[in-house]
């Protein structure tokens, strides 16, 4: 079965086997544990990368796209790297000029290659759920694999919806990965209400329907991060945004449009910046001001509920950069005090509630943080992980079903090694603990980091951190 068509009689596709995949349940071949020491005060001015969910949109636009897109500022990180090399398996021509600028040749929308090997997508959820919705409706076999982070998230999430758009699929149990799809010869238009807050399930459907033809009607009850519908509008595509009577976004696109070249410089990212922002706020005596950050009022959820906390944060030089609200941040140290932070909130700010735990670690009394389901899927499972990691270093916690209670200003904390679970987040973010805790912290592997803000030693060092890697100082 493995080496023959990988078309069963019933037009399904079997996983074919391939002898160079093996999974990867450690990043790299051995993972690199990084301690952070007490630090400071950190200084600086600084810019984080680009921001990773427009720049794995700037890539798959930019591929399905007739003509030469361009895109300046694009985040160079492992899971973005990857979505390059899914759209290059389907055609596209990608690449980089001496100045750093990205060079996209589209292939254009219904004209997409059958890739021939697998497609690994490493640790990221974005590229692997947003590539299978454009696949899916393209009439092409792929199959999915990713790292042990990956292979354990639920991919019937956008599985199921493409589906019922034709889509065949044969998955792991549980619709994990990996999984193989037949993208549908005749693509249905889908009406679909996103059962969940998930900006990735939204727009795997879009995508999809981007190759259907007549509408696709995206609803979405709780708002999450519109990057796809403005980006799509921006490449041309006929999208309209509504609010029905029960106050939910609904998202109409025209299938079938042909999705003209950009010119795209790509923001930072707001979820990167957080832990610079966060770091400054709890090293005392800190002054960092990070420039050129995306604010887009679906990605500043931290910074709203850290001014909430107390924080000396100050938006400056808010302009528009292509159709986006950018700005620079200055941070100054403060005491914070602990707040319940909004359940609403939590699409806004899903990626830095980690960060944000850290943040509350050394507020007054209790920050609660209601709302959290969707942390259990992520690379880790944020809740336990966070949890387990303020544990590690003496800080008191209450891990709920959905929830997290940290209780800040304990005393002498630090001192432990936090299990980072293929989990970049995990891992920055028990870094900025060490950097203000009173004994060293270390994370089992920071080479995870590499997932989506490689550059973030170098950039902390530079501020005055103290970061060391454990297993040379071991060695
Ligand atoms: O669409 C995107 O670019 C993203 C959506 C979010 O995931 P969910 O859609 O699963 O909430 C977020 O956690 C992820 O880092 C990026
Ligand atoms: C959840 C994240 O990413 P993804 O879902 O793309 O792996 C993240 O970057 O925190």
């Amino acid at each position: 079965m493995t080496n023959a068509d990988p078309h069963d009689s019933k037009g399904l596709i079997f996983l074919r086997a391939s002898k160079s995949w093996k999974i990867r349940m450690s990043h790299g071949s051995s993972p690199t544990p990084l301690t952070a020491c007490t630090s400071g005060p950190l200084t600086g001015t600084i810019r984080v990368p680009g921001d990773k969910s427009i720049s794995h949109r700037a890539l798959m636009f930019g591929a399905l796209a007739v003509g030469h897109s361009t895109v300046k500022g694009l985040l160079e990180s492992e899971d973005v790297l990857a979505t390059a090399a899914a759209m290059r398996a389907v055609g596209a021509k990608i690449e980089k000029d001496a100045d750093g600028t990205y060079h996209i040749d589209g292939i254009g929308l219904g004209s997409l290659l059958e890739p021939e090997g697998v497609i690994d997508f490493g640790n990221a959820g974005t590229g692997v759920r947003l590539t299978m919705g454009i696949f899916g409706t393209h009439d092409i076999a792929a199959t999915f694999v990713g790292d042990a982070s990956l292979s354990n998230r639920p991919m019937g999430r956008v599985l199921d919806p493409l589906r019922q758009m034709g889509t065949s699929v044969v998955a792991r149990s549980g619709d994990r990965l990996p999984a193989s799809i037949r993208g549908a010869k005749q693509p249905l238009p889908l009406t679909y209400r996103v059962p969940m807050p998930s900006a990735q399930v939204k727009s795997a459907v879009l995508l999809a329907g981007l190759n259907a033809p007549g509408i696709t009607t995206v609803i979405e009850p709780i708002p999450t991060r519109d990057h796809t519908e403005k980006m799509l509008a921006g490449f041309g595509a006929e999208i309209s945004v509504t609010l029905n009577e029960a106050g939910e976004r609904v998202i109409k696109l025209k299938g079938q449009p042909e999705l003209k070249p950009q010119d795209l410089d790509v923001p930072g990212d707001p979820s990167s910046a957080g832990f610079p922002i966060v770091a400054a706020l709890i090293v005392p005596g800190s002054d960092v001001t990070i420039e050129n950050v995306l604010l887009n009022e679906h990605r500043t959820g931290l910074i709203t509920t850290l001014i909430e906390m107390g924080g000396n944060i100050e938006i400056l030089n808010r302009r528009d950069a292509s159709g986006e609200e950018v700005g620079d941040i200055r941070v100054r140290a403060s005491q914070l005090k602990g707040i319940t932070v909004p359940a609403v909130r939590a699409p806004s700010m899903i990626d830095e509630y980690p960060v944000l735990a850290v943040a509350a670690a050394f507020a007054e009394g209790d920050t609660f943080m209601p709302g959290l389901d969707e942390l259990r899927v992520k690379e880790s499972d944020r809740l336990a992980a966070v949890a387990r990691g303020l544990e590690a270093n003496g800080i008191p916690c209450i891990e709920g079903e959905d929830c997290l209670t940290v209780t800040g200003g304990a005393n002498n904390i630090g001192n432990g090694t936090v299990v980072t679970h293929l989990d970049h987040r995990i891992a920055m973010s028990f870094l900025v603990l060490g950097m203000a805790a009173h004994k060293p912290v270390t994370v089992d592997d920071g080479a995870v980091i590499a997932t989506s803000f490689p550059t973030f030693t170098g950039l902390f060092s530079g501020m005055g951190a103290d970061i060391r890697n454990s297993s040379s100082e071991a060695a």
